[in-house]
């Protein structure tokens, strides 16, 4: 009998684009491990957004890599996993593949004055005068990356039901 790898599903966009409470959403339909992106930056990285600096590929590639192998090891235990994490670019997204081989995006999308509206009325440390530097570093999922865009414009349980649909996975009794 083979075993099927394990799905590790990456919520991706810029900040303030609601990965994080999807993955909440989803988390509590599967009972997935999650793990949280921004608590595996360096006190550095967070100290420099927050200064209201944007980070660079030289400051992302440690943390990338450091999420890719949390991944990787419960890829290994054949855990699946749910991970939020910008994942902004092309490159960054194929270091963050190496987890393991069933790894699916979902690219959390929104109108820039709804991101701006809830960047500002939340309690985190990216300021949101980083929200268009986000936006200029963005690439969209190329059609070889699998994936699925999502608008979050509607509420986090909807999504999370979307995504479920899409994977034909099923929420645990
Ligand atoms: N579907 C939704 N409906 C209503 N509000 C939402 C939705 N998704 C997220 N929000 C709100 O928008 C804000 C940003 O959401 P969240 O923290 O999940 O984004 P994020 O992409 O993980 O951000 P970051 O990457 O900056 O940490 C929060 O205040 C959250 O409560
Ligand atoms: O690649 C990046 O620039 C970072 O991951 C940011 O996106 C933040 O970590 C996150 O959005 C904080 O809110």
């Amino acid at each position: 009998m083979t075993t099927e790898s394990p799905w590790h599903l990456v919520f991706m966009g810029v900040s303030g684009s609601g990965k994080s409470t999807a993955a909440h959403a989803v988390r509590d339909l599967l009972g997935w491990e999650f793990a949280e992106g921004d608590d595996f930056h360096p006190p550095e990285n967070v100290a420099k957004m927050a200064s209201g600096r944007p980070l660079t590929d030289a400051d992302r590639w440690g943390w990338l890599e450091s999420l890719a192998a949390w991944t990787r090891e419960r890829d290994e235990a054949g855990q699946p996993t749910l991970l939020s994490c910008s994942a902004l670019r092309r490159s960054y997204r194929d270091v963050l593949r190496r987890g393991g081989e069933r790894t699916f995006f979902v690219h959390m999308t929104g109108d820039k004055g709804l991101l701006l509206q809830r960047m500002e009325t939340r309690e985190h440390f990216m300021p949101s005068s980083l929200l268009e530097s986000q936006l200029d570093t963005l690439e969209l999922l190329e059609p070889d990356e699998e994936g699925m865009v999502v608008n979050v414009a509607q509420p986090p349980n909807r999504i999370a039901a979307m995504v479920l649909a899409r994977l034909g996975l099923v929420p645990r009794a």
